[in-house]
């Protein structure tokens, strides 16, 4: 039962003295260690453990004086419900023309939101001052009484009367039920409470509608043979009715513990002009809410003109007060399904999507309701807009209580629930008196073909238009994912797949290269980096770990040799550092248009994590993918090397035998200043970062060492199994390094194995080559899709690649790419960079006189590096580009000699979309 945790079930506690305030038990601890507080676990079936809803409501209904208060409420709710029927039915039916049924209606819906309106505020203050209990079985006792008077009377003026008088009267009732909850359940069912509350008051409509219906059929059956009810076929239904309230405060008179309240606290209900204008300042500032503000008026709006014009409606299409309890039921079918299957079919939707599209899809429904001539059909309509609606409800409601601040929240929901009030009042005193104005007429086209234009018809398609405007304009506030279709993604979500099939689009290019250790991706980071430099457009390189100010600390700690981290852990670290890293350096650099090179990306930790530590290649994915929002690189090229030949790389160099390449300074990594003070490659940052992580893990491997030839160390025969047994740590060795060669062969494995999968963001290269060779077959590769850049156009916003989890199949083997760009150019015609301000000629590799000899790696890489624009256009001179079809390395047009600087990736996406392979 949902009782406060007992003490006998809490561990002893430790002397006075020692026990911190808010009664948390200290374990002891030895000094020096981390504190640890202990929290004593619940025991096995106490209010706190978890439990599925459905647990939680039956605990809380397990609660005598809570059961009871609730069945109160079911049969108050169920009253209510019937009396806006009857007593709207009864009103239309007490006038005899079109227009005064539809004032008659009118008024009967203003008096019962009027009382809420001007003393809505107050009615919670003053039912905290008197005995909540005896308010609400005296509010009961008169409801019923006001309820049996209706019919006893029989005139329209008593009608309104009365129903302003019940009103009234339920104001006070609602609060003390409100206020009375906590007093009967214990603080941790409070939320289950109140969910079933809600439920209660708005799942007893369609009960309501239906037995409503049934006594409507019953009097009139009884109508022929009993006079009673066939001068007033609804007085069965508002008798009972009156009934409902009278059991209720029977019920309540039992309830004996609800009382007085124990203080009173004036404050809790702001006037209703200061929740007005205190809510007002924020929601007009903000976007979210804004819309949400917007798009709850509309809705309601169209909701209200539903309610006010139903009974005209059904009897437009020729039904009668069974019918009209059948739509009326309807609506709210619809809405109990919306608010209950909505989030849990479109649950992975974005919500502030969600929103908008539902007012639209209700007030697009509603037109159709307008003009349908069909009662059954108008029905199941019925059912949709309700179901768009009460989808909107919950969703409005949610991203409410999400996304405003708690100390606005309160103001916020005022304002909204007084905006409502306003606006349903203003939507039915308006909505029927328009349709009374405008009468009842239709129009013959042809001889044959009937069109309505009657007053509800037409006030009906108005509130549907508005509804579908001011749902459009909720979308485009609340929008956060602009530039992502909204089909394919709303397709997805019904498919029960996550979202994120695409990013937002940006004019930037996001290039990744990937590999195991040593494999040579500083080095070709930094050339890459280099060359591109020429384009004249702007290029951020970075990497990871420790792409960002918290990025080098990350890279400390998950690299350092004496830490042992847990996989599960480092897993975790790595994605801390690349949600880091997405969000302050390559999201905003791709937003700006510039080209951002990164050494490693999500397929490291897929590789490393996933295959390396057998975490999972899947588990690791989503990981990353909810790190980085689903980001993924334009393309990733994997330097793909044994891992025995790497780690012998890695070794020589830790031990002052390999090179050194020069590691990338903050101005050269094209950092701007300003723009990102959190990354370290921002020119305010004077250590390189690598430089830091290197002493973290006991090496520098950042100092260029001048001298080194790197020819040397490229060489196949530099694959030197045995050079040092992989797995000792040595030092310069960093944790990952000093793994066992078992592990880095996994590593390697993961990467071949994601680029197999997702060929179309991939480009597998052989890094056992020298470094110029694989610098040119890099410029080859990043060529073609700058080239695609500028077949764009000029700044042209291209799709961002994403991971489609969507995809049922292995979430790292998703093929995720927008459209790959054309095969890379054939490296003598050289391209233009996007035609900007800061466009210049950038060449593909170099062609035979710019190709690099193992024995002289400094020159012609300098020359190709280095060349100005002009030098770079020299390669246009060289030979004529094939006619068509696969460049590969052993071509004989090729128009080089030398097979390894002219070589293409035979992976390498083309134009269609599909790898050439
Ligand atoms: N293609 C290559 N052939 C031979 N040695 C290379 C090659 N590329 C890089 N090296 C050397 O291998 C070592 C590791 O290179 P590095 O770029 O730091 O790899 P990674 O960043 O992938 O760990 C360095 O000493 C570097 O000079
Ligand atoms: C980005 C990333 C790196 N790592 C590992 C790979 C490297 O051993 C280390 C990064 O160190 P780094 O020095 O950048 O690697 P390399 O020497 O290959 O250039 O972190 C992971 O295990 N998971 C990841 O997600």
């Amino acid at each position: 039962m949902g009782l406060p945790v007992d003490d006998a079930h809490n561990p002893p506690r430790p002397p006075a003295s020692t026990a911190p305030a808010g009664g948390r038990a200290w374990s002891n601890r030895p000094p020096g260690s981390p504190p640890v507080v202990t929290v004593p676990s619940p025991p096995a079936g106490s209010a706190d453990s978890h439990r599925s809803t459905e647990g939680d409501i039956r605990a809380v209904l397990r609660i005598p004086q809570f059961r009871r208060l609730w069945l109160a409420l079911t049969l108050s709710s169920l009253g209510d419900w019937m009396g806006l029927l009857a007593t709207t039915a009864l009103a239309s039916s007490l006038q005899a023309g079109f227009s005064e049924k539809a004032y008659a209606i009118g008024s009967v819906l203003i008096v019962r939101l009027l009382p809420a309106l001007i003393f809505g505020p107050f009615a919670g203050v003053v039912a905290d001052r008197l005995d909540r209990r005896l308010t609400m079985v005296v509010a009961d006792v008169l409801r019923f009484g006001l309820f049996a008077s209706i019919p006893l009377v029989g005139t329209l003026a008593w009608l309104l009367i009365a129903s302003l008088l019940i009103e009234c009267v339920s104001l006070f009732w609602n609060p003390a039920k409100d206020a009375s909850v906590p007093n009967l359940v214990p603080v941790q069912r409070l939320a289950t409470a109140n969910t079933l509350s809600l439920i209660t008051t708005y799942g007893s409509a369609p009960l309501g509608a239906a037995i409503f219906s049934l006594l409507a059929t019953l009097s009139r059956a009884l109508g022929s043979s009993v006079s009673f009810f066939k001068t007033s076929p609804l007085d069965l239904a508002l008798y009972f009715n009156a009934g409902t309230f009278l059991v209720s405060a029977v019920v309540i008179f039992g309830l004996r513990g609800i009382g007085r309240a124990n203080r009173l606290d004036a404050e809790a209900n702001p006037g209703l002009w200061s929740s007005i204008t205190e809510g007002l300042r924020f929601v007009g500032r903000d976007r979210m809410v804004r819309g949400l503000v917007v798009g709850i008026l509309g809705g309601f709006a169209g909701a209200g003109c539903v309610v006010a014009l139903g009974r005209l409606y059904v009897q437009i299409l020729g039904g009668g007060d069974s019918a009209y309890g059948v739509l009326f039921g309807a609506v709210f079918v619809g809405l109990a399904t919306g608010m209950a299957l909505g989030p849990r079919v479109l649950g992975d939707y974005s919500r502030s999507r969600l929103f908008g599209l539902s007012v639209t899809a209700a007030g697009v429904t509603m037109l159709l309701v307008a003009v349908v001539p069909n009662l059954v059909l108008a029905c199941v309509l019925v059912v949709f807009v309700g179901a768009f609606a009460g989808i909107a409800w919950v969703t409005g409601y949610t991203l409410l209580q999400a996304g405003v601040s708690d100390e606005l929240r309160g103001r916020t929901f005022a304002l909204v629930q007084s905006l409502v009030r306003v606006d349903l009042l203003l939507v039915l005193a308006v909505a029927p008196g328009l349709v009374g104005l405008i009468g009842s007429h239709h129009l013959d086209l042809w001889g044959h073909l009937r069109v309505r234009t009657d007053g509800v018809t037409i006030v009906l398609l108005s509130g549907g238009l508005l509804a579908v405007a001011v749902g459009l304009f909720a979308y485009r506030q609340m929008d956060e994912r602009k530039g992502v279709a909204v089909l394919p993604e709303l397709w997805n979500a019904l498919l029960g797949r996550r979202a994120a099939p695409e990013r937002p689009r940006h004019a930037g290019l996001f290039i990744a290269l990937e590999g195991g250790e040593g494999s040579g991706k500083s080095t070709q980071v930094e050339r890459l980096r280099s060359w591109l430099a020429s384009s004249g457009r702007e290029v951020v390189v970075t990497r990871e770990p420790g792409g960002t100010a918290l990025g080098v600390k990350l890279r400390e700690l998950l690299l350092d040799p004496a830490a042992r981290l847990h996989p599960r852990t480092e897993a975790l670290l790595y994605a801390a550092d690349r949600a880091e890293h997405v969000s302050r350096v390559i999201e905003p650099a791709l937003a700006r248009g510039a080209i951002v090179v990164s050494d490693r990306f999500i397929d490291s930790s897929i590789a490393y994590q996933g295959a390396g530590r057998q975490l999972g290649a899947d588990d690791i994915a989503m990981l990353s993918r909810w790190a980085t929002r689903s980001l993924l690189p334009d393309v990733t090229i994997l330097l793909d090397i044994p891992a025995r030949t790497g780690l012998a790389r890695v070794r020589a160099r830790a031990s002052g035998n390999g090179s050194r390449h020069e590691r990338p300074t903050d101005r050269d990594r094209g950092g701007v200043p300003g723009r990102d003070d959190s990354s370290p490659f921002s020119r305010h940052d004077a250590v390189p970062s690598r430089q830091a992580a290197g002493k973290a893990a006991g090496k520098d491997r950042d100092g260029p060492t001048p001298g080194v030839d790197v020819s040397g160390a490229s060489t196949p025969g530099a694959s030197t199994p045995g050079a040092e047994a992989p797995g000792a740590t040595a030092p310069g060795v960093d944790r990952i390094e000093a793994e066992e060669l078992s592990f880095h062969e996994r590593v390697r494995d993961g990467f071949r194995q994601l680029a197999e999968r997702t060929p179309d963001r991939y480009v597998v290269l052989d890094a056992d080559r020298s470094p110029d060779t694989v610098h040119n077959q890099i410029r080859n590769v990043v060529t073609g899709y700058l080239r695609r850049g500028e077949d764009d156009g000029p700044g042209a916003p291209r799709p961002q690649a994403t991971s489609d989890s969507a995809s049922k199949e292995p979430s790292a083997a998703v093929p995720v790419r927008p459209p790959p760009p054309e095969r890379p150019a054939p490296p003598d015609r050289p391209t233009h960079t996007r035609a900007s301000p800061d466009s210049a000629t950038i060449s593909p590799a170099p062609g035979p006189a710019d190709s690099v000899s193992p024995a002289d790696p400094a020159g012609p890489v300098g020359s190709a590096d280095h060349a100005d624009p002009s030098d770079l256009a020299r390669g246009t001179e060289r030979s004529e580009p094939p006619a068509s079809g696969t460049r590969t390395g052993t071509e004989a047009t090729d128009p080089t000699d030398d097979p390894e600087t002219a070589w293409v990736p035979d992976n390498l996406p083309t134009a269609s979309g599909r790898s050439s392979r």
